[in-house]
């Protein structure tokens, strides 16, 4: 029985936001992986990513294969989690996977880049990342939830979607 609800989806994208909320409303644990990797490596994100982006994706491997045997909690992955099929394998394994679907568009905080051209680069990586990883996010979600409205909207969308047996609160 799915136990735990597994949130993926682009960086910046809520999951760390929507965990939270989550996990206070439904009285579930929370644990965000970016977060685990930085508190089991004693390093930052960057500093892993300097080493090489494998060597990054070995450890969030590693993590992901713990935290995915957590009890009634909600996890919160990195947006690069679906890149590696064992990863998924392993969270389905006790969760309902959901994919928070903002668009680019609502990440970036609709900015004018001809405005703001220091902010160009992260708009084309992001529409980048969502190019390479859209079908990957769709096709690893048990339900699709779209966080384009409030946090507040997301929220209520969360939850009337999920079984009866994770919705206790
Ligand atoms: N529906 C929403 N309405 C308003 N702000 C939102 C909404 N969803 C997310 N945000 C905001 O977007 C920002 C990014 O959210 P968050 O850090 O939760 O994303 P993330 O998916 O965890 O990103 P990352 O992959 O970088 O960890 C936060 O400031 C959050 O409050
Ligand atoms: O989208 C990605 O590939 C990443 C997203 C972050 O959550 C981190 O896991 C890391 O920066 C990689
Ligand atoms: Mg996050």
């Amino acid at each position: 029985m799915k136990e735990n609800i597994v949130l993926i989806g682009l960086p910046g994208s809520g999951k760390t936001t929507l965990g939270r909320l989550l996990s206070q409303r439904l009285g579930l644990q929370f644990v965000d992986i970016d977060v685990e990797i930085e508190r089991h490596t004693h390093k930052t994100i960057s500093e892993l990513f300097e080493k090489g982006e494998t060597y990054f994706r070995d450890i969030e491997t590693e993590v992901t294969t713990k935290v995915a045997q957590a009890r009634q909690t909600i996890i919160s992955t990195g947006g690069g989690v679906v890149l590696r099929h064992n990863n998924m394998i392993s969270l389905q394994e006790k969760g309902l996977i959901i994919f928070l679907n903002r668009s680019v568009k609502s990440i970036t905080g609709d900015i004018d880049i001809q405005m703001r051209p220091l902010l160009k680069d992260g708009v084309e990586r992001l529409n980048k990342l969502h190019d390479q990883r859209n079908h990957l996010y769709h096709q690893y979600a048990d339900i699709v939830i779209d966080n384009d409205t409030s946090l507040e909207e997301t929220v209520e969308q969360i939850i009337e979607h999920l079984p009866k047996t994770l919705r206790k609160h």
